[in-house]
């Protein structure tokens, strides 16, 4: 009985939401050796950002991501909740930016994790891969009367190289997730993979297929088009673990330092994909571990 209680306490489960959101950020940056972004081994083609800044930029969002779940507790999807939603994910940017003396960090992370923390905490007994990204997709379609219009590169890569960008991904639900990076992480895990390469061989599927406006904005769509064939290369060849894969890797590392070029939205899509894939274990069994 007690079990059931603390299962069923909002508190402790949107505490433990936004721990996951804060470990997903932290087991991203720390994956290593990872294409023109910053890892534990240098900062990619980074000039102004850096180990020391991801972890305190991650650990900054956690509050906000305890307060999106907390609202969004076992409420409907609704445009009350998206606004909500949106108030609390534009109050997150502003205190990333404030403890990061206004270094972008983790704009497109708080953006996917933010959305999938309220879809947790709206219903905890459903917290499967694919209704969390149902959910998360739902909440994202509505619209919020109070977003400012703004100026974003994102938004402009978007209209240039005519491409959706991470707003769509969201709204679809996260087709990249739920198609390619989850199912690439834990086949590579089935196979024998360590957990490092599986989760770097999700990181390259993502690259492979997004329109990456982080990519886009930097190098524009022919970069966009030869890091993703590189990547591709990759996969085909067995992924990570395989013969030349981790050569392969580094060599697409240096090639992406070179040219400028960062995969920002495929990182943050990759913590995405460690989150959900942590709620569903976690949620899930203890939902299980409080009803038998
Ligand atoms: C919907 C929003 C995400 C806004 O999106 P928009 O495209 O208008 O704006 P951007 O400011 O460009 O942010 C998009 C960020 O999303 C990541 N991203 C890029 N491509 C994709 C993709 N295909 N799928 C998913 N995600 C993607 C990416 O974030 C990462 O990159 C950031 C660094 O980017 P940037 O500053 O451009 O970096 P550099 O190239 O390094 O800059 P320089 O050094 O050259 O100066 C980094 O932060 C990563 O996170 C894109 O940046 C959303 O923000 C929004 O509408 N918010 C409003 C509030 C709200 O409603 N919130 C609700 C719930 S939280
Ligand atoms: N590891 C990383 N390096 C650079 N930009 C990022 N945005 C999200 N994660 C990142």
């Amino acid at each position: 009985m007690d079990n059931l209680l603390i299962d069923n306490d909002a508190t402790w489960t949107c505490l433990k939401i936004a721990q996951l959101a804060q470990w997903a950020l932290q087991e991203e940056v720390l994956l290593t050796p990872k294409p023109g972004l910053v890892d534990a081994a240098d900062n990619g083609a980074h000039r102004d950002l850096s180990l020391e800044l991801m972890l305190l930029s991650a650990q900054t969002l956690t509050p906000y991501f305890t307060e999106m779940s907390s609202v969004a507790w076992g409420q409907p999807t609704g445009k009350l909740l998206r606004e909500k939603i949106g108030e609390i994910g534009r109050d997150a940017e502003s205190a990333m930016l404030l403890a990061t003396r206004q270094v972008n960090t983790h704009r497109g992370a708080i953006w996917a994790l933010g959305l999938i923390s309220a879809a947790a905490a709206q219903n905890n007994r459903q917290s499967d891969a694919v209704s969390l990204c149902a959910r998360a997709g739902a909440i994202a379609r509505l619209n919020d009367k109070y977003i400012p219009i703004t100026f974003s590169k994102g938004k402009s890569a978007c209209q240039r190289y005519q491409v959706t960008g991470a707003k769509e991904e969201a709204q679809q639900g996260f087709p990249s997730i739920i198609k390619l990076a989850l199912p690439t992480l834990r086949a590579s895990r089935a196979k024998g993979d360590s957990e490092q390469a599986a989760r770097l061989n999700a990181l390259l599927v993502l690259m492979a297929n997004i329109n990456d406006t982080c990519v886009l904005s930097r190098g524009g769509e022919n970069a966009l088009l030869t890091v993703q064939h590189f990547c591709q290369e990759i996969i085909d060849g067995g992924g990570v673990a395989a013969e030349n894969g981790m050569s392969q890797l580094l060599k697409l590392g240096e090639i992406m330092i070179e040219g400028n070029l960062s995969p920002g939205g495929a990182a943050d899509l990759l913590s995405a994909t460690l989150f959900i894939d942590a709620l569903e274990n976690k949620l899930i069994s203890r939902f299980h571990y409080a009803t038998n």
